[in-house]
């Protein structure tokens, strides 16, 4: 496997608006896009722009929602997990699990429209981590 490119740091929110209104104000930053849900993965999702990767704000789209889980625990959320890009998600899924890691389900459709899977955060020090196909035109 070759770990690829930061993609972006998911940041859990209570309220994307505010987090919007918190990135622009205090750090100048540009939104891309307008912030849309994502039923499958539970979660209303915004990206922020930064010169070399993006921050993920999701907020539960429900109460099932991980993110749900997340905020029970810290209210006014926080750093939530890393995504790095892999060429081959299957392949990642392989080589990684017979390295001994937990690999968080099978695969699904991700924000960015390619195939996404979560690594357990015990295999990365309490770090949860997205590995994410890189999109066919990036590569
Ligand atoms: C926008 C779509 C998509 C994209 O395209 O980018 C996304 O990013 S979606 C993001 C939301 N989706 C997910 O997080 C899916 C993967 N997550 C999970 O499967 C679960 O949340 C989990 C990581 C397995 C935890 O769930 P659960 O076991 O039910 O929660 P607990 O509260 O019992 O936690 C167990 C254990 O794990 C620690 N934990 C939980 N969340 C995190 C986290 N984000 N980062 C680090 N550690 C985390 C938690 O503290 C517990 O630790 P211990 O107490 O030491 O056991
Ligand atoms: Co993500």
């Amino acid at each position: 496997m070759k770990l690829g490119r930061l993609n972006h740091v998911g940041v859990a929110t209570p309220s994307i608006e505010k987090s919007i209104e918190t990135y622009r104000t205090l750090l100048g930053a540009d939104v891309i896009g307008t912030p849309f849900d994502l039923p499958a993965q539970g979660v209303k999702v915004c990206f922020i722009d930064a010169p070399n990767t993006q921050i993920e704000l999701i907020e539960p789209y429900d109460e099932s929602s991980p993110i749900a889980g997340f905020l029970r625990k810290d209210p006014a959320g926080g750093q939530h997990h890393v995504c790095f890009e892999v060429p081959d998600i299957d392949q990642a899924v392989a080589e990684m699990t017979a390295n001994g890691a937990t690999i968080l389900g099978a695969p699904r459709i991700g924000a960015h429209g390619t195939p996404i899977v979560f690594v357990h955060p015990r295999d990365f020090g309490g770090m949860l981590v997205e590995l994410m196909e890189t999109p066919k035109e990036d590569h």
